[in-house]
């Protein structure tokens, strides 16, 4: 095991969010372990965008947050943008953009204020479009091009990055069900890498994958732990109603609609 896998990934302690009148969250302490994928999953309006943001510093809450150990709030900007790889929802401002700028910006942080990119950003960028199958677009602007493909270039954008910590919010968004294979496999080589990704998902088939889940339900995590374990099934079936049953399929665990009583 190498050293940052012995360090959580993120460690938060009493995180609470407070948007109007409303609690978003309820002072959560929370250890995401190093090296691993983790998703957090549950219903709609459960908080899970909102732990994510408040994970990479994006939104201001109560609480503490530790970054690979370390308080998030003494990281230098530039340093958390090398340290931490961000995919959000809904990034409309970069539509005027070439593609291949898009994923150019994943090697800012590597960069000098003024410097211009290093052959070996070019390779990282060329590396990443070809990765996610988008270097047929490369030339297009982002505001052309499909909403699944627009995915696959915001993900070559977040590779491109190359941090330790990977923090993206429905990545799977409108992506087909090979590209979504792709994702999976991505993840997997990305956290043999030593990487810790950390992924808010609705996609439960997907999920079941990962090797922890965090499952939310109205601004608390009701439970923690491996995506394989019948308690984890449980609380997935509990936070969802009993509206979906998780099940075996080969050596798969998948979930379907319950659509018996
Ligand atoms: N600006 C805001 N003011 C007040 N409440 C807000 C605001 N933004 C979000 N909320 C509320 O915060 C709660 C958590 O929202 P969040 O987006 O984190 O949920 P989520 O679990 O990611 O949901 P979804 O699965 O629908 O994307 C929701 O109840 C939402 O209505």
């Amino acid at each position: 095991m190498n050293a940052a896998q012995t360090a959580a990934a993120f460690q938060t302690r009493q995180l609470g969010l407070l948007l109007g009148a409303r609690t978003v969250l309820h002072g959560l302490d929370l250890r995401i372990p190093a090296g691993r994928w983790s998703a957090i999953v549950g219903p709609n309006g459960a908080g899970k965008s909102s732990l994510l943001k408040l994970l990479a510093g994006l939104l201001p809450g109560q609480g503490d947050v530790a970054l690979l150990g370390k308080p998030l709030h003494t990281y230098s900007s530039r340093e958390r943008a090398r340290t931490l790889a961000w995919l959000g929802q809904n990034e409309g401002t970069l539509d005027e953009l070439t593609v291949y700028d898009v994923v150019m910006l994943g090697r800012m942080p590597h960069q000098g204020w003024l410097g211009a990119a290093s052959a070996h950003d070019h390779a990282v960028v060329t590396e990443m479009l070809h990765r996610t199958e988008t270097w047929d677009y490369r030339q297009r602007s982002l505001g052309e091009i499909s909403g699944g493909e627009r995915q696959r270039v915001l993900l070559a954008r977040v590779l491109a990055v190359q941090a330790p910590v990977i923090l993206m919010d429905e990545p799977l968004a409108n992506l087909d069900p090979p590209h979504q294979t792709q994702w999976l496999l991505d993840v997997r080589a990305l956290v043999r890498q030593g990487v810790s990704v950390v992924s808010v998902l609705h996609e439960l088939p997907v999920a079941l994958h990962a090797d922890e889940l965090i499952v939310m339900q109205q601004g608390r995590i009701v439970h923690q732990g491996a995506s394989g374990d019948a308690s984890c099934h449980r609380a997935l079936e509990q936070v969802f109603q009993q509206r979906i049953r998780i099940c075996r399929v080969g050596t798969q665990w998948t979930a379907i609609p319950a659509l018996e009583g």
